[in-house]
């Protein structure tokens, strides 16, 4: 369906409390406060909060452009409704890791919802050091249920086309394909680096093994259908504290490999081990190692369970697919982190390191690293990445 823009207004802070009113969200006497804290690559975010209560709501909207690349990157209003429907579907299988939807509007482009401010943006706590000791369980937890109840292992496979259909999201996928897998690995194509890494980023260009491999990564984003894929796993994607944890923007949701969920989250995790001190850098191997274990466990039994398919007994099946979705994974995370170094979409982990030369240090590590993890995908489980961490990175951290 084309979206009508002429009906579409982007929101003032005054313009979202009479939103807020008209819908009943917030009452009509109280008084309201509004602010846009907006810190994302695309969309606009208004948090209304009653002043006698403190309680809130969060009302996010979209433009019809990306908004860091202005309206020269015209944006499908679509990704509003997307995200909508994706948070209503995953919520519907983990209930405790997903934020409530309140209301939502295709043709503004919004979507309302619960209130996360008591919780902190993942990255920016990881980068604080604080410990988040459920965090990683919770995501293990979370992408093995969306991965097992949206696939074919659960649903109808024509029900599963269908929801895949609705599901279809090519200009947010198009963003990835070329942000992610597409420009990091050409020299003549937009990036984004500091002038020191750029004899490091020559090697990636000039490995051709390196670009052999993220072609048939990039074949499987493109062409896969395992699972309904949240798109953009990143820790800026993740709302947690010490005991809570939920997951928020997938307006990239699509049909897609299992592993980009898993490899998404890995390797934001990997940028806070890189620029660690040891002490912690053995908090996040931690974390690495109970998000993949809880993953595994928790898919498992749900295979053993609730998968309707006449082959689920079949010896080696199983283990068939985890090593699947782990080899996709360890690509996918390598593609990351090369993408957030020399690409044009930055991660404050990296970038907050304010000391250049240990800034450079750090970057130069994610490229090795994610060089490694793409050629090495096959081979690799939790404790080969620390092992090969522990060997690549050069030894300058930051102030953690
Ligand atoms: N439900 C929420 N509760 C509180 N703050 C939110 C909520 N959703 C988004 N935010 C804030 O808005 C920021 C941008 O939201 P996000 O969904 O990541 O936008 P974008 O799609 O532009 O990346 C988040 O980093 C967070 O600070
Ligand atoms: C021009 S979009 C670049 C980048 O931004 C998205 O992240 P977010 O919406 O969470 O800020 C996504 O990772 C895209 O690849």
């Amino acid at each position: 369906m084309t979206l009508n823009h002429s009906n579409f207004e982007l929101l003032s802070n005054e313009t979202a409390i009479t939103l807020a009113k008209k819908l009943g969200l917030v009452k009509t006497d109280a008084t309201l406060k509004c602010r846009e804290i907006g810190d994302g690559n695309l969309n606009y975010v208004f948090h209304i909060t009653d002043t006698a209560t403190k309680k809130g709501i969060i009302i996010k909207q979209a433009v019809p452009y990306a908004k860091v690349l202005g309206e020269s990157w015209p944006l499908t209003l679509k990704r509003a409704a997307i995200e909508a429907n994706a948070l209503i579907h995953f919520k519907s299988y983990c209930p405790e890791f997903v934020p409530q939807v309140y209301y939502s509007d295709e043709q503004l482009a919004i979507t309302i919802m619960e209130d996360l401010s008591h919780l902190k943006i993942a990255r920016t706590g990881l980068i604080d050091g604080d410990k988040f000791p459920l965090l990683s369980k919770h995501i293990g937890e979370y992408v093995a249920k969306t991965a097992f109840y949206t696939s074919d292992l659960h649903l109808e496979p024509s029900a599963k086309k269908e929801v895949a259909r609705n599901f279809t999201n090519p200009e947010l996928c198009k963003i990835t394909e070329v942000f992610v897998f597409t420009d990091p690995f050409f020299e003549e194509l937009p990036g984004d680096y500091e002038v020191e890494l750029t004899d490091a980023a020559k090697s990636i260009w000039n490995d051709q093994e390196v670009i052999l491999e993220v072609a048939k990564l990039k074949q499987s984003f493109e062409t896969e259908q395992e699972a309904l894929l949240h798109g953009d796993l990143h820790t800026g994607s993740i709302f947690a504290s010490d005991t809570e944890t939920k997951i928020i923007d997938p307006e990239f949701a699509f049909y897609g490999p299992v592993g980009f969920d898993l490899g998404q989250y890995t390797a934001n995790l990997l940028f806070q081990a890189v620029t660690r001190n040891p002490a912690g850098k053995e908090e996040i191997f931690t974390h690495l190692q109970e998000f993949w274990d809880t993953f595994e466990e928790t898919y498992t039994s749900l295979w053993n369970t609730q998968n309707k398919s006449p082959f689920r007994q079949v010896n080696g099946y199983l283990s068939y697919v985890l090593t699947k979705f782990r080899k996709d994974a360890y690509g996918f995370a390598g593609c990351e982190l090369i993408r957030r170094t020399i690409g044009l979409s930055h991660v404050a982990d990296l970038n907050v390191i304010e000391d250049k030369e240990t800034r450079i240090a750090a970057k130069t590590t994610t490229l090795k690293i994610g060089a490694f993890l793409i050629k090495k995908r096959e081979e690799l489980d939790v404790p080969a990445v620390i092992e090969a961490l522990k060997q690549h990175t050069l030894p300058t951290y930051s102030t953690l």
